[in-house]
């Protein structure tokens, strides 16, 4: 109780003269509202009972001046206490949100993100609400008491200490429950804020729940989350309505007690009529007030809980940074060195495994590899969101540690996969990187960004609103806003990861074209899986399970064979029309494929015309687990996810690989028809090559010899 006081004067401390107006008008009216019954005694014994007009008049007189005074100092209360709470809420909301700003991208992956909603939504109004409470009523209704405590000594003391040990009886319940009640109400609110978290993920994963038809999956599990909701929430109402039926219970019997004791006293003629009738008046009053209190107390709880959680909230450590400025190089492009870089997200796992490279100024360096292997960890790096765990990043030659991260990230131009559009219109996003920026300039981003005409065709242009985090618009738009907005920026380094993914072939081309002529003058660094895009870059870095496996360029790299050379020739061999409606694959690329190796360059041909293009865009389902295959897939362009349901959770998947460009899945379809044994959804929009077993089986009969080597490879490699 007294560490929440302690908050709330703490929270006041800025606005000192509000704070004591609000005082001095709270203890004005309450003085008047704790002494008025008083009157009583005075009217009975020296007006009513003497029969003395005068005094009446006197009374009556002294009571209204002192009624008006009170008054019109409550009111002043109520006003400065309405400012008083509204300008602590906003400072609050204001701290927190900045020192959310301040803290690491690992803290925010760490914690999920209705929990920290819940700070704004569920804590600080619990909050509000109850600093209210403790303020008014709670602070009123303490003074009502000890006033009319001291006066009703003062008029009989035998039935003031009857009352006495009432209230400490009254106050003994809730103490003991109080603790109990805390516990629950933290309880509840962790609880409440899954609730919300879970509401929260199922509205955005909307597209995959009615893809995967996992609705009554997700009511289920909601349903679940209910029931843990429903028990802590029932025991948490149940311990707040005890809170407040034990101290009316007790006030109950303290009623007859006093109403007993004080006939008595009156009958003995302990005690004058006038007495009497104040006494009960002034107890009323006292007893309102202890009912008042212990509406208090819940508040007492309540903002405890809220007061603590953010309170571990504010002590959670911010972002490191060093204090450096970032030393510029003469030529103004930055250099970019990793000596030894050794990383991983958590102790047990190393995602990045000693990685030595340099990127020398103004050149633009490839990072390639597998899914998984560690590229966008690196750009991760270079942008300061994590630190090594062994070795160092040099940029322009200082320690990467040691400079401020601000001035390291003035210097960088980011565009990544997933691009987060802001409410707000297209020009208020493209401008967000550069705030000042002309309009004329913010156009000139947009056309070199590809995304010009296509604002230019939208009834409001630049001023189209943005909505739902950017969902009026495709994957593609949103990537191309995101790309102006780094060219507006003009950045000495560019980061790309997977800038164009969402892109179709002719936008990707062209968008190529302007990355090339940006990096004359800047250092780039492009993480893409399409090695097509970047065979004109001065190095290519080679990433497999996190180690650094190869480096060059383009053409050293494809005459010393190797990991790269095995990524190109996968992609090699397969194109898509500019509208990225037709894919196509080679003879040469076909008979790659493990089950068609060694085929007659005839019957590949023939193969070759049996495929079909088929398109999907980012995040739809291309197979479900458990349907009936018929068809094999070949990735020509995009990027899937395969995952299969968790064993122990029905409605949990496990990722079990990321394919891309020249990859294939399904191949068993194309022997017998079983069931799939996985999903495989896209992650960027896809463009598949595919092949129906029955159409295969159809040429394939014309050449029994081919027919059973085909079938002989596939069921080797089912095995
Ligand atoms: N925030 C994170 N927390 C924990 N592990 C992560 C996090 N981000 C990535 N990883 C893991 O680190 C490894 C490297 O991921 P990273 O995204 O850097 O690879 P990548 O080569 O860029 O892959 P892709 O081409 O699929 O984007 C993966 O095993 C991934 O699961």
């Amino acid at each position: 109780m007294l560490i929440v006081i302690k908050n709330i004067f703490a929270y006041m401390r800025p606005y000192k003269l509000l704070a004591s107006l609000f005082f001095v008008g709270l203890f004005l009216d309450l003085a008047f509202v704790s002494l008025a019954p008083l009157t009583f005694k005075f009217m009975v014994d020296l007006a009513i009972v003497p029969k003395d007009m005068n005094m009446f008049y006197l009374i009556l007189s002294v009571l209204g001046i002192a009624g008006f005074i009170g008054f019109g100092a409550g009111i002043m209360s109520d006003y400065m206490l309405a400012k008083l709470t509204s300008l602590v809420q906003k400072d609050m909301r204001a701290l927190l949100f900045s020192r959310l700003q301040r803290m690491n991208i690992g803290f925010f992956q760490k914690s999920r993100s209705s929990e920290l909603v819940s700070y704004f939504s569920v804590d600080l109004p619990s909050i509000d609400r109850s600093m209210s409470v403790i303020l008014t009523v709670g602070i009123q209704s303490l003074s009502v008491v000890i006033i009319t405590t001291v006066v009703l000594f003062y008029l009989q003391w035998s039935m003031a200490v009857c009352i006495l040990v009432g209230a400490i009886a009254i106050f003994t319940g809730p103490y003991l429950l109080g603790r109990r009640a805390q516990a629950t109400d933290s309880a509840y609110k962790e609880q409440l804020s899954l609730m919300t978290g879970e509401v929260h993920e199922n509205i955005k994963a909307q597209r995959v729940v009615k893809g995967f038809n996992l609705q009554q999956a997700m009511i289920d599990k909601f349903t679940t989350r209910l029931q843990s909701l429903f028990v802590i929430q029932y025991k948490k109402n149940v311990l707040s309505a005890s809170l407040e039926r034990i101290p009316m219970i007790s006030l109950l019997l303290i009623n007859f007690a006093i109403i007993g004791l004080g006939s008595y006293l009156a009958l003995q003629g302990y005690i004058t009529v006038g007495a009497l009738v104040a006494f009960f008046t002034m107890y009323t009053s006292m007893g309102n007030s202890v009912f008042n209190l212990t509406f208090a107390i819940p508040a007492f709880t309540d903002a405890a809980v809220s007061m603590e959680r953010i309170g571990r909230l504010l002590d959670e450590s911010p972002e490191a940074s060093g204090e450096a400025p970032l030393p510029q190089r003469e030529d103004k492009r930055p250099d970019i060195r990793f000596e030894g870089v050794t990383f991983g997200y958590s102790e047990e796992q190393a995602v990045l495994k000693q990685i030595e490279l340099h990127i020398p100024p103004g050149t633009t360096a490839a990072f390639v590899g597998s899914s998984g292997s560690g590229k966008s960890t690196l750009v991760q790096l270079i942008l300061g969101f994590y630190e090594p765990d062994a070795g160092q990043i040099l940029i322009n030659g200082s320690c990467l540690r040691d400079l401020d991260r601000r001035s390291l990230r003035e210097q960088m131009g980011i565009v990544f996969q997933d691009n987060f559009l802001f409410r707000g219109t297209i020009l208020d996003n493209i401008r967000i990187s550069q705030p000042d920026s002309s309009l004329e300039n913010v156009i000139e981003a947009a056309k070199r960004a590809e995304i010009h005409d296509f604002i230019q065709t939208l009834p409001e242009g630049y001023h189209t609103p943005v909505l739902d985090e950017g969902n009026n618009f495709s994957g593609g738009q949103r990537q191309r806003i995101a790309i102006a907005r780094a060219i507006l920026r003009n950045p000495p380094i560019l980061l790309l990861d997977e800038a164009t993914s969402a892109l179709d072939p002719i936008a990707e081309a062209s968008i190529n074209r302007t990355f090339g002529e940006l990096s004359r003058d800047r250092t780039v660094v492009t993480v893409t899986h399409r090695l097509a895009s970047i065979t004109g870059a001065d190095r290519i870095f080679v990433f497999d399970q996190g180690k650094l496996v190869d480096s060059g360029n383009h053409h050293q790299m494809l005459m010393n064979g190797g990991y790269y050379k095995e990524l190109w020739d996968k992609q090699s061999g397969l194109s898509v029309s500019s509208s990225g409606q037709e894919a196509e694959i080679d003879e040469e690329r076909l008979s790659r494929l493990p089950f068609f190796r060694g085929m007659e360059p005839s019957v590949l041909k023939e193969i070759k015309g049996l495929f079909n293009t088929e398109t999907f865009a980012a995040g739809q389902p291309v197979i479900y687990e458990g349907d009936q295959g018929e068809k094999f897939y070949l990735i020509a362009r995009g990027r899937v996810e395969v995952t299969r349901r968790s064993p122990d959770a029905e409605q949990e998947r496990i990722r079990l690989a990321v394919l891309d460009d020249g990859d294939h899945f399904g191949e068993i379809a194309l022997l017998e028809n079983v069931p799939r044994t996985a999903d495989v959804t896209t992650l960027t929009p896809s463009v598949f090559l595919t092949l129906q077993r029955k159409v295969l089986d159809y040429v394939l009969s014309k050449y029994p010899e081919i027919d059973s080597r085909v079938r002989q490879t596939l069921a080797e490699r089912r095995k």
